[in-house]
């Protein structure tokens, strides 16, 4: 008997909860409708959407009216509000003119790539421009440097490991040098060891990236470890010294080119090890089809930023597939570092010609401090 009773006021409860959602509804609507006006009214007088004095001014007021408990509960209820109001105003708002994009350039084209002739970046811009010439620079900063003067049409490098994350001088090299990336592809790293025949390994060459996806292997092998420029360089300089104690890690393909020994094949701790390349260019080139947008934002440090940064994505229908946290890279001098000490790395789905997209770039640029579109681009399997 008592039970049915408590079942009956359960029932009575979330009767009066759906009459309550009804007028909430009915009152989100007309806010809602009101904002539309406040739409028409900036286009008319060239106003932005986003008016950050007014939100402040609006969450102080609710807030100071709700009870202590649900003060923070109630902000973020009117900040999400507030963000669906912004979402279409800049709807209304945007005839944001789409922007323009320069084409592809003509293949053959000339391509820029870090290291020596057998690195897996050459392999990854095979697989971007079959037929294109690749001319070879020593370091990342080398590449930026030939795309930036004219010596080559674009460069490759790589962005992003599965074992070892992001590349961060590649990400740095784009703030700096305010590159756009174009293209990307990704290819298995297969590691090996290697070394002139009969050699007794004392010292282990690689790029820093390639020693630390062999770490497990290397954990257990008695032998120093010394970073080198590039993996190929590695094996370049292994192959042409005298020196009988020195190995490298490479690919086996390059292991043969320079006629070293596979000492031991397969090294990398995950044997799905695979590495992301993009190509870079000066400009941004988009074209119709390209479908990953790179995009990268600093947050200010205040509650529910991230949580705020997002939600547009949802708004917008937007799929995130990647987000990133790294320190600001220290070439950027528009960014504060007392405030504002890390960096925001995002990848979505979508195409820069999209009035949907251009208009969450246009709300994300008002309101972060810093905003950057990295590019859009297709990926090469
Ligand atoms: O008052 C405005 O200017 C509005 O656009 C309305 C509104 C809101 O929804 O309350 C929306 C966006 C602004 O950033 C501030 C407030």
């Amino acid at each position: 008997m008592k039970k049915r009773r408590v079942k009956m006021d359960l029932k009575e409860i979330r009767k009066e909860i759906d009459a309550t959602d009804d007028e909430i509804l009915r009152l989100f609507l007309k806010r809602m409708d009101l904002c539309v006006g406040v739409a028409k009214y900036k286009k008319e007088n060239n106003m932005q959407v986003f008016q950050g004095k007014r939100e402040q001014e609006i969450l102080e007021r609710i807030k100071s009216e709700s009870p202590d408990d649900l003060a923070e509960g109630a902000g973020q209820l009117f900040t999400c509000i507030m963000d669906i109001s912004k979402c279409l105003q800049q709807r209304i708002l945007s005839d944001a003119p789409v922007p323009h994009f320069e084409s592809p350039k003509i293949q053959p084209v000339r391509i820029a790539c870090p290291g020596t002739k057998g690195s897996n970046t050459e392999e990854a811009s095979v697989k971007l421009f079959p037929d294109s010439e690749i001319d070879f620079y020593p370091d990342f900063s080398d590449v930026f440097e030939a795309v930036e003067n004219g010596g080559a049409d674009y460069g490759v490098l790589p962005i992003e490991n599965s074992t070892a994350g992001d590349i961060r001088q590649t990400y740095d090299l784009l703030a700096k040098y305010n590159f756009y990336i174009c293209k990307r592809t990704q290819i298995k790293i297969n590691h090996c060891l290697a070394a002139k025949p009969g050699a007794d390994i004392k010292t282990i060459y690689s790029h820093e990236q390639a020693l630390k996806q062999c770490f497990g292997f290397l954990k257990g092998y008695p032998a120093r470890q010394v970073p080198y420029a590039n993996t190929a360089l590695a094996a370049e300089m292994v192959a042409n010294s005298d020196d009988n104690t020195i190995a490298a890690i490479c690919s086996e393909r390059c292991a043969e080119l320079y006629g070293l020994e596979t000492v031991k094949r397969d090294i990398a701790d995950n044997p799905d090890n695979t590495t992301r390349f993009i190509c870079i260019s000066k400009r941004p080139e988009v074209t119709p089809d390209a479908d990953i947008i790179s995009i990268c934002m600093s947050l200010p440090h205040t509650t529910g930023s991230l949580y705020r940064m997002l939600i547009r994505f949802a708004l917008y229908g937007l799929n995130i597939t990647k987000i990133e946290s790294a320190p600001v890279p220290q070439a950027k001098q528009d960014i504060k570092r007392e405030t504002f000490d890390v960096v925001f790395y995002l990848d979505f789905e979508g195409n820069a010609l999209d009035p949907e997209v251009v208009r969450l770039m246009t709300i994300l640029e008002e309101e972060m401090k810093y905003f950057k579109f990295l590019g859009n681009y297709k990926h090469f399997d």
